[in-house]
């Protein structure tokens, strides 16, 4: 007979840096930590590229303490029954601090004037006066009265675009499916664009702030950098991807854009004049590091330890208050008569369900069921092999 094991420790691994007081919360005897795992239970990861890596069959979960997901195979997940986590809007408020800062920066060539002051070392007594001198070349314009387009109004464009209106921009945001909870938070001053292309054509400076997705790449492009305002200043603190660079290159090099500025450099980036690059610090705050990896974890405790789903890019979320009693968690696709099938191999035992949900998501869907007793180890192997035996069943996990 097939032994299940029942809750043994779980194995986690970080695949990046994460901030100690995330990693506090896996600390007791239930968890241990290695970052040399083969197997592991889950893992931590930030940006660390895992489009290439071998999933084993123990691998439960994964959890990005962050907010893009795009260095991760959702979909392969999904199939595998690997639910993958992110951190909505933990380190929103870092970025927004940063894409403000770049756009009160580059309006101001401090970039470039900082960059010229550090080329007169060594000057010596003459600095001052060249500096007098050479200032006119970096003069720059005001915000107060510019349009700043946002393009994406989730946890980051929404912070942006109102606080844009604090320092007198005007705003106009556009965002297709902008959830409810987002709209309520948006200042009612920001103009709703109807297309993208709206916001190419209205504003004197742009930030995109959408998820890098088949849709979204390349998105901006030479027919998007035509629309433009000429001189445009464009921030990216998305992702590279987003931005075709042959067009990139070419639309910078006339002065149609007049900046570009990104926490995504390359090599390429880095030889395109106007181009502003920066090491990706958009989210390297101490405190959005540690809102993120805290809100990873936990989502990932909670779900090894009671299959409870919040925050998932891959599979609906479902909360089922946990009893403690036996706990039967189904991944399978979203097809009919799941849970009559699965729901009539546990009443054939005479077992009664206590609770149960059934949530899902596209393809995929989610059955958590609670047995009213506590059963019988000898009896969950059988229920396991019923149910993994149902055509597309995905994977089973008893708790
Ligand atoms: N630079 C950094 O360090 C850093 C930090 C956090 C996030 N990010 C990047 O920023 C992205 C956005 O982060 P967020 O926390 O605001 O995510 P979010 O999910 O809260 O918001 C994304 C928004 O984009 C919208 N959207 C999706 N497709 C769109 C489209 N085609 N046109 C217009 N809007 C569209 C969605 O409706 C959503 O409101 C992340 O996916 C990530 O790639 C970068
Ligand atoms: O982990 C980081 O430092 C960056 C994360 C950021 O790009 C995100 O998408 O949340």
């Amino acid at each position: 007979m097939t032994t299940i094991t029942l809750d043994k420790i779980k194995t986690i691994k970080t695949l990046n840096n994460i901030a100690k007081s995330g990693m506090a919360v896996l600390k007791d005897e239930n968890y241990k930590v290695d970052n040399e795992a083969k197997n592991p239970d889950g893992i931590v990861v930030r940006s660390y590229h895992m489009h290439d890596m071998e999933f084993n069959d123990n691998l439960k979960a994964i959890a990005r303490a962050g907010a893009g997901v795009n260095n991760i195979p959702i979909r392969a997940c999904a199939e595998k029954g690997i639910v993958v986590f992110n951190t909505p809007g933990a380190n929103a408020n870092a970025v927004k601090e940063m894409v403000l800062t770049a756009i009160m920066a580059s309006s101001r060539n401090l970039f470039q004037g900082i960059e010229w002051v550090n080329s007169l070392k060594g000057k010596g007594e003459d600095v001052p006066k060249l500096i007098e001198e050479g200032k006119k070349q970096f003069v720059g314009r005001e915000v107060k009265g510019k349009k700043l387009g946002v393009i994406g109004l989730g946890a980051i464009g929404a912070l942006v675009a109102n606080d844009a209106l604090n320092l007198d921009m005007d705003v106009i945001g556009y965002d297709p499916y902008i959830s409810v909870d987002t709209a309520w938070r948006l200042s009612r001053n920001i103009e709703r664009a109807m297309s993208m292309e709206e916001v190419f054509e209205k504003a004197d400076y742009i930030t995109i702030h959408v998820p890098l997705t088949e849709e979204t790449k390349g998105k901006l492009n030479a027919e998007a950098f035509q629309r433009m305002k000429p001189g445009v200043h464009l921030f990216n603190f998305s992702r590279g991807g987003l931005v075709n660079e042959d067009d990139l290159e070419v639309a910078l090099k006339e002065g149609q854009i007049g900046k570009y500025i990104t926490d995504f450099p390359n090599d390429r980036i880095l030889h395109m004049e106007n181009a502003i690059a920066l090491p990706h610090l958009g989210a390297s705050t101490k405190e959005s590091e540690e809102n993120c990896a805290r809100m990873a974890t936990h989502q990932l405790k909670d779900f090894l330890e009671t299959g409870n789903i919040r925050n998932a890019v891959n599979f609906p979320n479902a909360i089922l208050p946990y009893t403690g009693k036996r706990r039967i968690t189904v991944f399978h696709r979203n097809v009919p008569n799941m849970v009559g099938q699965i729901s009539s191999i546990i009443s054939t035992r005479e077992l009664n369900i206590a609770a149960m949900i059934n949530k899902s998501r596209g393809d995929f869907a989610y059955t958590m069921i609670d047995i009213d007793e506590k059963v019988n180890g000898d009896v969950l192997p059988g229920i396991q092999a019923e149910i993994n035996a149902i055509e597309n069943v995905i994977r089973i996990r008893i708790i």
